[in-house]
């Protein structure tokens, strides 16, 4: 894949809402576009509960562990037997509020390749961290998660700075154009340049265009504006658009 508009519900939604969105995204969720996929990461109860279309439905977590008993866990298999497209891997809130650590989202990552679904490895800094002059440092770091891949293995990373998620102001154009130079160019030294960089942290339609013109931006990962299929959809046409799809 090379561009990815993706949705994260997080855990909000339920039955009705989700199909309320379907209603509303599907028919403008046009034709497959070669190299190109929109798609939602719901809650795992949600992930059979309506007809996604031709956009991806995704998983916001899962078992770091193989089968067995770890009550609770949800393994890549399971996620797979469900249909599962994608899943999101080390995201801020995971890292942060649940203590989820490198170790734990390399066996993940790992996890969803063995079951033939496509990873999605989120890293980003702290306020603190960025002030401190971090910020290239805990990239790394949390990069190192990315060695059980080959070069041949297909994945992405969203970069979500921790201070613009669900806070309303996004990264400016050119903190995220940093970043994002630095990510690309870090992982092609591993022979990873093909991986699609996504943004994430308070994207909304007002901020999408310019979000997207950035060259080594190829995707989004939206939290609180995919809830609805309205602002989604216009995210999604907006990046559609300054991509030339
Ligand atoms: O996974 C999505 C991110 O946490 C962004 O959330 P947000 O768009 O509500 O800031």
């Amino acid at each position: 894949m090379n561009y990815l508009v993706l949705g994260n519900w997080k855990s909000n939604g339920d039955q009705k809402a989700l199909t309320a969105f379907l209603a509303e995204f599907s028919p403008v969720n046009r034709a497959l576009i070669d190299g190109y996929r929109t798609g939602i990461a719901v809650p795992y109860h949600l992930i059979q509960a309506g007809d996604f279309g031709s956009a991806w439905v995704g998983a916001q977590n899962v078992s770091a562990f193989p089968p067995g008993a770890y009550t609770g866990e949800i393994t890549g298999g399971m996620l797979s037997e469900l249909g599962t497209q994608f899943g999101l891997v080390g995201h801020s809130e995971r890292r942060h509020l649940m203590g989820e650590t490198v170790e734990q989202t390399r066996a993940k990552l790992e996890n969803l390749q063995q079951s033939g679904i496509y990873p999605i490895l989120c890293v980003g800094e702290t306020l603190d961290e960025r002030n401190q002059g971090r910020l290239h440092e805990v990239l790394l770091a949390q990069l190192a998660a990315l060695d059980i891949f080959t070069k041949d293995s297909s994945f992405a990373v969203a970069y979500e700075p921790v201070w613009a998620i669900g806070t309303g102001v996004a990264a400016t154009p050119a903190d995220v154009a940093d970043a994002h130079r630095f990510l690309r160019e870090t992982l092609a030294e591993r022979g990873f340049g093909h991986v699609p960089l996504m943004y994430g942290g308070s994207v909304k339609p007002a901020n999408a265009a310019e979000l997207a013109a950035i060259d080594d931006v190829h995707g989004f990962l939206v939290g609180g504006a995919s809830l609805k299929a309205g602002s989604f959809g216009e995210i999604d046409r907006a990046f559609l658009e300054a991509k030339n799809l």
